[in-house]
C-alpha cells in the first residue's frame, strides 16, 4: 500500500529510488543526508528501529552494512560493530528478512553495503534478485575488483538495482571518469585515503576532487569518510557535494550505549543534530 508521508516521498515499495531522490533534492537546492549503520549491531530488532528513526529524522538515503568477517576497508568502530553483529548471529539472510519487514515503512531508499564475498557465494544474479525482492534500491561493494565491475553492473541494471561506485583521492583521472560514467544512483567520493572512521578535519582536497568529478559528469556526488561534525557537513556541502555520508560517528552511538534503547536515543539525537546542519 502506498501512503503519502511527510511530503518527502511515498512510503512503501513505490518510493523514489536513489537517483530520483538526488534529483528531487537538487530541484530543492538541498544536500542529501546519508547515514550508514551496521545491520545486527547490537541486534536486528534494534537495527529495524534505528532505520525507522533515521528515516523520520530526515535521512534521504540510508546505507545499511551487511556485517562481514574481514571488513578490510573499515576502521575500528565499524569493524567492532560487524564483529558484535556476527557474534549475535546476524547473517545476510536474516538481514534481508529484517529489511522485508521494515522497508515498507520507510520513505527513503535503502542502499545495501556489502563486501564482494557474500555476493560471490550466492552468485551475482541471484544476489541481485534477493535484494530487489526485498525492495532494496541501491548497492555499494567497496572491494569490488576492477574486472568484475562490468558483470556486477549488468546484473544490477537487469534487476533494477542502482550500483554505486566509489572513487578516491588517489584514483587516476581516467579511471575516475570511467567510474563516474558507470556509477548509478550517485558517485561515492571517498574523502581520504585509509579506512572509515571519524577524523578531526575534512581533507581539503575534497573541494578540488569535487570540481574534477563535476567536470566530467552531472551525476550526484556524495562524500564520505571521516565526517562527524556539523562544521564538516557545512564545509563539504559548501564545496558543492550533493550528499554527505556519515557512518562511524553514528555506528558509535549504538556501540557505546549501555543499552539498545539508549543507543537509539543517541542515534536520534545525533542524526537530528547533523540533519539540522545540512543545507
Ligand atoms: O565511517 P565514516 O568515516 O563516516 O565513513 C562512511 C562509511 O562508514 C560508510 O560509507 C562505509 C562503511 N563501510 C565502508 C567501506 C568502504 C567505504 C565506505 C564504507
Amino acid at each position: 500500500m502506498e501512503m503519502e508521508d511527510s511530503g518527502r516521498g511515498v512510503v512503501g515499495a513505490g518510493k523514489r529510488g536513489v537517483a530520483e531522490t538526488f534529483s528531487r533534492l537538487r530541484e530543492q537546492g538541498k544536500t542529501a543526508f546519508i547515514p550508514f549503520i551496521t545491520a545486527g549491531d547490537p541486534d536486528l530488532a534494534t537495527t529495524s528501529k534505528a532505520l525507522k528513526i533515521l528515516d523520520s529524522c530526515g535521512s534521504d538515503v540510508i546505507e545499511l552494512g551487511v556485517p562481514y568477517s574481514d571488513p578490510l576497508a573499515d576502521g575500528p568502530v565499524i569493524q567492532a560493530a560487524a564483529t558484535r553483529a556476527l557474534k549475535k548471529g546476524a547473517t545476510f539472510d536474516s538481514v534481508i528478512a529484517m529489511l522485508k519487514g521494515v522497508i515498507p515503512e520507510l520513505s527513503c531508499p535503502i542502499v545495501i553495503f556489502t563486501y564482494y564475498n557474500p555476493i560471490l557465494k550466492r552468485g551475482v544474479s541471484n544476489f541481485m534478485a534477493i535484494i530487489k525482492q526485498a525492495s532494496v534500491h541501491g548497492l555499494v561493494v567497496p572491494d569490488l575488483p576492477l574486472e568484475e565491475t562490468a558483470l556486477l553492473r549488468n546484473e544490477a541494471v537487469m534487476h533494477g538495482i542502482e550500483l554505486v561506485l566509489l572513487t578516491t583521492p588517489t584514483t587516476p583521472t581516467e579511471r575516475m571518469k570511467e567510474i563516474a560514467k558507470a556509477s548509478e544512483g550517485f558517485i561515492y567520493l571517498v574523502s581520504s585515503v585509509g579506512v572509515t572512521g571519524a577524523r578531526s578535519n575534512v581533507n581539503l582536497r575534497v573541494e578540488y576532487l569535487l570540481q574534477e568529478i563535476k567536470k566530467v559528469t552531472d551525476k550526484p556526488v556524495a562524500v564520505g569518510f571521516g565526517i562527524s561534525t556539523p562544521e564538516h557537513v557545512k564545509q563539504i556541502a559548501g564545496w558543492g557535494a550533493d550528499g554527505v555520508i556519515i557512518g562511524s560517528a553514528i555506528v558509535r552511538q549504538l556501540g557505546e550505549a549501555a543499552s539498545p534503547e539508549e543507543g537509539l536515543k543517541r542515534v536520534e539525537e545525533y542524526a537530528k543534530n547533523m540533519k539540522a546542519a545540512m543545507p
